[in-house]
């Protein structure tokens, strides 16, 4: 085996962007799991598009450097990734057809393979009665999956789609979904940039957090959750909350029939399972309360901007 295919398909090291005097990413590192959907996460103007734009050589650091498969980005590359930015770029006035084949040979497709494959790709997305219709003609949902086509046609190792569910009804979204699942599964690595945390922790094992241009966070997304919990649990039972349970523990969230309850740290989940028997309360659910991504983006921005603050004491 060569040292090629064993090398990450991107590692990102201590890599600056500036824009006149703006720092759009501030000096992030980071390389691609394995075999993890890779998530990039980041609130508007983070600096995700930045970073994208000088993974697939549309532009280049100031400092740092880009690596994909173990060398440094050169312009045999971009052959090998599918980007789908998140502002759409078809033409308008050509034919579905035409500018698949058009794209899939700026790639280094021949057009007679570009061809069949467009055509099995429109079938899959039930597009195949479009292949004559100008771009303009489509709907905006039909855009993008023909823009998400021209992205995978040429059979890229990376792909990285930016915000690429966004305008999709849910048929179409959860299809696009199971196809990015597939290719992943058959080896190719997936970027995904979003701002929506929670498009990511159905599609993503691994993330890296991305906050005014630096990197925040990154690691497995269960690991995450689990370093930011907060031994909190909720209980679901019937009959009334017998009154003990008030007094010796902090409760949350009241309903009818759940509640949530915040244990000291140094409890244990089965010393307070052992502790609502005691008590008498009939339990039918009990469940550890994981925070989610935008729990865990907050508390860690919140935290960076804290550690920032200049120290008022003289
Ligand atoms: N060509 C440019 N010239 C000047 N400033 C830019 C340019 N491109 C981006 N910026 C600035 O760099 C910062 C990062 O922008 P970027 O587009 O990378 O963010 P993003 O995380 O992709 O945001 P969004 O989620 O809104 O797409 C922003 O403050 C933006 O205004």
């Amino acid at each position: 085996m060569n040292e090629t295919t064993t090398a990450p398909v991107i590692e990102v090291r201590n890599v600056t962007k500036t824009y006149g005097e703006k720092v759009a990413v501030d000096d992030v590192t980071f390389t691609m799991p394995p075999d993890a959907i890779l998530g990039l996460l980041g609130p508007n103007g983070a600096g995700k598009t930045s970073l994208i734009r000088m993974i697939t050589t549309i532009t280049a650091p100031d400092s740092g450097a880009i690596f994909f498969q173990g060398q440094a980005l050169n312009g045999y590359h971009p052959t090998q990734i599918g980007y789908l930015p998140e502002e759409r770029g078809l033409y308008k006035q050509m034919y579905v057809g035409e500018q698949l084949l058009y794209l899939a040979q700026l790639k280094g497709m021949t057009a007679k393979a570009a061809e069949s494959r467009a055509r099995e790709w429109l079938a899959k997305f039930e597009l195949e009665g479009q292949w004559q219709k100008k771009v303009e003609e489509l709907s905006k949902g039909m855009q993008q999956q023909v823009q998400f086509i021209a992205t995978v046609l040429h059979e890229p190792k990376l792909l990285i789609l930016d915000e690429p569910f966004s305008g999709l009804d849910p048929v179409n979204a959860n299809r696009m979904r199971a196809e990015i699942l597939r290719m992943h599964a058959n080896g190719t690595a997936v970027i995904f940039s979003t701002h929506r945390m929670e498009q990511v922790e159905e599609l993503c094992e691994y993330i890296v957090l991305i906050d005014r241009g630096r990197n925040i966070l990154q690691g497995k997304v269960r690991e995450i959750r689990r370093q930011f919990m907060e031994h909190r649990y909720r209980l679901n039972f019937s009959g009334e909350l017998p009154p003990a349970l008030a007094e010796r523990y902090t409760l949350l969230n009241p309903t009818v029939s759940g509640v949530d309850i915040q244990l000291d740290a140094h409890l244990t989940s089965n010393d307070l399972l052992r502790d609502l028997l005691n008590i008498g309360v009939e339990i039918q659910g009990f469940q550890e309360i994981l925070p989610s991504l935008n729990e865990i983006f907050i508390k860690r921005v919140s935290r960076v901007a804290a550690a920032e603050q200049p120290s008022t004491t003289p």
